[in-house]
């Protein structure tokens, strides 16, 4: 029988189907990323090809907006507010949300952050069953927070999230020590108290120390994969999420 969302036996149901959003917003060096990760493997992408996988991920860094000659340049003296929500585009994440939300493919530049700007490094996004969208600021546009159908919100201490993001700054963003400090006090912490833990009220599921939580990532990835696979007939299940074929139980 058809079950009232649709006949999913065919593969070919999923290019028809919308994907499933997955929200993940939490201040800077939260876990963000990693709790995306974990969601991918335990769903059992993370090591497919990109054209089939069925899981995927892209960050909300993809869409800072352009910066003037004026702008960059208080980048470059680590002076300008990466933090505040018009440092984004976000009629363009708006776009290219409703883009995957129609089953399209999209293509995403890839941040550089040690040259503050979209690189012209980009990665294609193809057709998925869920697509997992990470920022510090993912909720605080209506429009963009209205699309998702799960939002989580990882709560890591501020005191662990700068930990991690001074060596992260300095290593892997060409930072040194006084600059990442005075940047996370002028902007980064202020900019968190004021427009990214006001939206931790919008989560569903507000995960507690981030990646370290398997208990909690254990607990969606089952919720996403209910959702997600146990409509289609015939889905295997893989990476411990049930280990057999879903028959149709009517
Ligand atoms: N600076 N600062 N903070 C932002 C923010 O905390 C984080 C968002 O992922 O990336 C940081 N960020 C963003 C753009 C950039 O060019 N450099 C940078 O460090």
């Amino acid at each position: 029988m058809t079950d009232k969302t649709g006949d999913y036996s065919d593969t070919n149901g999923l290019e028809s189907k919308t994907p499933f959003l997955i929200g993940v917003a939490g201040g800077t060096a939260s876990g963000k990323s990693t709790v995306c990760q974990r969601i991918m493997e335990k769903l059992g992408q993370q090591h497919k090809d990109h054209a089939e996988r069925r899981v995927v991920c892209i960050s909300q860094d993809s869409f800072y907006r352009s910066l003037n000659p004026a702008e960059r340049l208080r980048a470059e003296r680590g002076q300008f507010n990466f933090d505040h929500p018009d440092a984004f585009d976000d009629k363009k994440l708006l776009a290219v949300l409703k883009d995957i939300l129609a089953g399209k493919k999209v293509d995403i530049q890839e941040y550089d952050y040690v040259n503050n700007s979209n690189s012209s490094l980009t990665h294609t996004i193809y057709p998925a069953d869920v697509v997992l969208i990470e920022g510090i600021l993912v909720f605080y546009f209506p429009e963009v927070r209205d699309l998702f159908h799960m939002k989580l919100f990882v709560d890591t201490d501020s005191d662990t999230r700068l930990a991690r993001r001074v060596p992260r700054d300095i290593m892997e963003r060409g930072r040194d020590l006084e600059q990442v400090l005075n940047q996370y006090m002028n902007f980064v912490k202020p900019a968190f108290e004021e427009f990214c833990l006001p939206t931790k009220k919008f989560a569903d599921v507000i995960i507690p120390r981030g990646a370290d939580n398997l208990v909690a990532i254990d607990l969606i990835v089952h919720h996403t994969w209910d959702i997600m696979y146990k409509k289609r007939p015939g889905a295997r299940l893989v990476n411990g999420c049930g280990g057999e074929d879903e028959a149709t139980n009517g």
